[in-house]
């Protein structure tokens, strides 16, 4: 006989009872009690037990809260993926610039011919190379990324030709294969090319003439076949005229040039994109979608956008955190975006900037800008990636500024 047994209930009540926690021989178990039925009538009940203790029922719940933000979570990185399935449709934008753009990319990704994206920072050009290696016939390999401007000098060599066993003290014993040969077969993308150093330039110079590298520690050449995917926001012709780019690289690396517009020439993309943050940044943080008043659209679109896209990006995702939901209205915007001022009020005051007569402007504004860096990288830990992503500069920017004010950038 089961001790507390309700079978005699459930034969009474027809009905089943599920998930129940009855007390057998000293232990809570979890059961379920479920009538038997011969045609319309009962003819007992039987019994069976689930779980073994309301713990384990307690685990279960808790796998499948994981497993259900698990699949939540890639369910929206598929959803991301989608959407950059074809690469152009992550270029938001239908400004006549942007089409134009969208239709070169088109028609230059097939031809296996080395790129070079131009363009400010922050207007998109990491996307376009993206567009390119994904709608080319190297899609279904990979795309390595190198920062020319975040490469420290030391580690160059090893990290773009690789090296081979035991080529120094502390190298891996396997060796270790460099930028050139991850792309192999797929395409490379030289961002910030204009702040390659000269000695390097060389070295990728006759990478590109010869289509082989050779490891640190190894005269073995690897034959390498990749398309070069190169971008800059320099002026690389006159880095040619004072010298600080190589000419023949130049040639090597632009048969073919585009130009990516920025933000402030094609404002009327402006919702879009903002609509797509939106989108997007709910999605990440599992809130509900916000949508811009016609007064901030319209502030938006009188804003001049030095850091381009990033900066609106930036702004946009910064005005949906303070929001409560539903529509974004003025006063969430920064001051900057109300005409005049800083982007960001600075946590020092720019003393002394005003107060010396004999700095010419320029000078006035190189103090100002290293006050507002050095005031980002305090408040932001020392983030470069955040600092240079909040004040809408390029990373390299980011680095000489560094340089110069002489902060240790290792
Ligand atoms: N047309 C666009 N549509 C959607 N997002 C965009 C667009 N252009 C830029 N972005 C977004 O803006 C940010 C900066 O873009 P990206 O990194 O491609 O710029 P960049 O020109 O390569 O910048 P940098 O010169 O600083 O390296 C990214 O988050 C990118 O996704």
């Amino acid at each position: 006989m089961i001790e507390n047994t309700r079978l005699h209930q459930v034969v009474q009540s027809g009905k089943a009872e599920v998930g129940h926690i009855q007390r057998m021989n000293g232990s809570n178990r979890v059961v379920s009690r479920t009538p038997i039925y011969r045609g319309k009538k009962i003819v007992g009940a039987i019994g069976r037990i689930m779980f073994k203790g309301p713990e384990q029922l307690e685990k279960l719940n808790q796998e499948i809260n994981s497993l259900e933000s698990e699949v939540k979570f890639y369910r929206r990185e598929a959803e991301a993926m989608r959407r950059n399935e074809y690469g152009l449709e992550s270029i938001i934008g239908s400004s006549r610039s942007i089409s134009d753009l969208k239709n070169d990319i088109v028609r230059i990704a097939p031809l296996d011919v080395p790129v070079l994206v131009c363009g400010e920072s922050g207007s998109g050009k990491e996307l376009v190379a993206q567009a390119l290696h994904r709608i080319s016939s190297r899609r279904n390999n990979n795309m390595i990324m190198i920062n020319a401007a975040a490469l420290p000098s030391t580690l160059v060599e090893s990290e773009l030709f690789g090296y081979s066993a035991g080529a120094f003290t502390g190298a891996h014993q396997k060796g270790h294969p460099g930028k050139f040969e991850q792309a192999n077969g797929g395409s490379l993308f030289l961002d910030e090319i204009g702040d390659m150093p000269l000695d390097v330039q060389a070295k990728l110079l006759r990478v590109l003439q010869d289509g082989s590298v050779e490891k640190l520690g190894s005269t073995r050449s690897i034959k390498v076949d990749f398309r070069l995917i190169s971008a800059t926001n320099r002026n690389l012709e006159e880095m040619i005229r004072e010298n600080d780019f190589r000419l023949d690289l130049y040639y090597r690396i632009s048969p073919v040039v585009l130009h990516v517009p920025p933000l402030r020439d094609r404002l009327e993309d402006i919702p879009a994109l903002a609509d797509e943050f939106l989108r997007n940044f709910a999605e990440r943080h599992d809130r509900p979608v916000c949508s811009l008043s016609a007064e901030v659209i319209s502030l938006l679109q009188s804003h001049n956008w030095p850091g381009n896209v990033r900066q609106l990006k930036h702004e946009v995702e910064r005005a949906a955190i303070f929001s409560n939901g539903g529509v974004i209205e003025a006063h969430l915007l920064q001051r900057s975006l109300h005409g005049g001022g800083l982007a960001a009020i600075p946590d020092r005051p720019i003393a002394g900037v005003a107060a010396s007569n004999d700095l010419q402007l320029k000078d006035h504004m190189q103090k100002v800008e290293d006050v507002v860096i050095e005031n980002a990288m305090q408040r932001l830990n020392g983030n470069k990636k955040r600092v240079a992503e909040e004040l809408g500069i390029s990373r390299s920017y980011l680095y000489k500024k560094l340089a110069g004010i002489g902060v240790d950038l290792n």
